[in-house]
């Protein structure tokens, strides 16, 4: 019988993170010939669109070394049983974990009496599902692991946050600042994410975070070279779990598809085919961005009057609109006709990687980040939720590789915090015409240590064969 050594992987299930973590898995094959891997697909009632997503991320895999089992637990809690808004999503994961246990249960109940069985020697969780990962991991009597999608100073920030909740933070004070070695510069209070202003919320991402001082190893994406100060923060802590920085981890071939036929992604393509090099705004906002009217006519009036080209992905998600002409104001795609294209989903890396695209208007996914970092685009933050504003800090403030639409901004879900047509202009303005040479500069020397740091010898690839002599040894 053939004993191989096998690592679950148990992502959160969503867009912006389960192609990491198949990537991860194939580099991981890659560079061992001693391991494979499982990923457990969570199944969503909130999301369908993942179940395809998740097929086509699958298709690419090899099947011999990379396994799938999709878990049906529970479906939405009980909705007294829910705490806040914060808490709605990790109360959901954290009811998967018997599924989930029996899922896997069932799968090495299978390889009895088969010629392959495997050893479990790490159960790997996401940020909100180390509930599932523990409990896998107890029942498995195998050690556990986390995979942060974020960047080192979130993780850092999380790692060093108090055990209490604070309410003077979560008052907001306007210019409260706050110290978090993971960062250079004190964070101002208004930068931090709404979930740890919240106070249910607080505490169901601290339980989170205990668990991420457990596990045996952190797996980050991000790379040292491009976050030093953060780094040194997290792998000099000697009460830490080891890190491993292994990013940049990107789908770079897109393989992820979204419900968008081939025609009409072509079409984007031959129209910025036919613009002039670097002219080109990008704005897109994630897989869960979205506006209110009034937002969308305030953007749609500051760009047109930044007198740039653009190209605009405008959602509603999960999927896009149907028919633009009542969300845009009166006679704007006429007037606009030539100059910019308002789509809905886009192959994001694609566009970024196209010569006429000379700027990037980005709600700060650290994906999106990574992916503009790696093809030398030059960012405009606004960040809308999650940690977005903090990785806009991040680029804007610690970094200097970024210019800002709005930096503190936070996605209310109405139309109350409205980012006005000016500060669009102005900021589209800034990122196109400002400082450009400068900051085309730097991000050009980022781009190639993000290809480096990836090569044999590169410390991203060095440190993923730390993180597999750990899982092996
Ligand atoms: O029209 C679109 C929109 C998105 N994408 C892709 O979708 C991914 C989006 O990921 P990300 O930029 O990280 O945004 P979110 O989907 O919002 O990511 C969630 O997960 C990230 C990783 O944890 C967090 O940093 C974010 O705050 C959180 O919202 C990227 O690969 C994009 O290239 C497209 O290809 N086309």
């Amino acid at each position: 019988m053939t004993i191989t050594a096998e690592l679950i992987m148990i992502p959160i299930p969503a867009i912006g993170h389960l192609p990491p973590v198949f990537e991860f898995s194939k580099r991981l094959i890659s560079q061992t010939n001693r391991l494979s891997v499982t990923i457990v697909l969570i199944r969503t009632p909130f999301a369908p669109e993942i179940e395809s997503f998740s097929d086509s991320l699958a298709a690419s895999c090899d099947p011999d070394r990379i396994k799938f089992i999709r878990v049906s637990g529970p479906n939405i809690p009980p909705l007294e049983s829910i705490k806040s808004a914060h808490t709605f999503f990790p109360q959901f994961l954290d009811s998967q974990k018997d599924a989930v246990r029996e899922a896997l249960l069932a799968d090495r109940a299978k390889q009895s009496g088969s010629s392959v069985s495997t050893v479990v020697v790490g159960v790997v969780a996401d940020i909100l599902t180390t509930a599932v990962v523990e409990e896998v991991g107890r029942e498995l009597e195998a050690p556990t692991y986390l995979f942060f999608p974020s960047c080192g100073a979130v993780l850092s920030m999380l790692l060093s946050f108090p055990a209490e909740f604070q309410p003077t933070v979560a008052a907001g004070d306007p210019d409260g600042e706050i110290f978090f070695p993971g960062f250079v510069n004190h964070v101002p209070h208004r930068m931090l994410p709404a979930t740890i202003l919240d106070e249910e919320g607080y505490a169901a991402l601290n339980e989170h975070v205990g668990r991420f001082r457990e596990v045996k190893g952190i797996l980050l994406n991000s790379y040292e070279e491009l976050e030093a100060h953060a780094v040194e923060s997290l792998v000099g802590n000697s009460l830490l779990p080891p890190v491993f920085c292994v990013g940049p981890v990107l789908d770079l071939k897109g393989q992820g598809k979204l419900g968008k036929t081939s025609s009409s992604i072509e079409k984007i393509m031959t129209w910025l085919d036919d613009q002039p090099e670097s002219s080109v705004v990008f704005l897109c906002f994630g897989t869960m961005g979205r506006f209110g009217g009034d937002q969308v006519g305030e953007i749609a009036r500051g760009l047109e009057r930044s007198g740039h080209r653009f190209l605009w992905a405008l959602r509603r998600p999960p999927s896009d609109y149907d028919d633009l002409t009542n969300i845009l104001p009166e006679g704007f795609s006429d007037r606009t006709v030539g100059n910019g294209r308002v789509v809905g989903w886009v192959p994001q890396k694609a566009v970024l990687a196209h010569k006429a695209v000379g700027g990037f208007v980005s709600h700060c996914g650290w994906n999106s980040i990574l992916e503009s970092l790696w093809f030398g685009v030059q960012v405009a933050v606004w960040p809308m939720y999650a940690e977005q504003q903090l990785n806009a800090f991040q680029l804007v403030v610690e970094l200097g590789l970024a210019t800002e639409i709005k930096i503190s901004n936070r996605m209310t879900g109405d139309d109350k915090d409205i980012v006005s047509a000016t500060e669009v202009e102005r900021g589209i303005k800034r990122l196109m015409e400002e400082g450009v040479e400068e900051r085309r500069a730097k991000l050009k020397k980022i781009s190639e240590i993000a290809r480096k740091t990836l090569m044999d010898g590169g410390s991203s690839f060095t440190s993923t064969n730390h993180f597999v002599r750990n899982v092996l040894d």
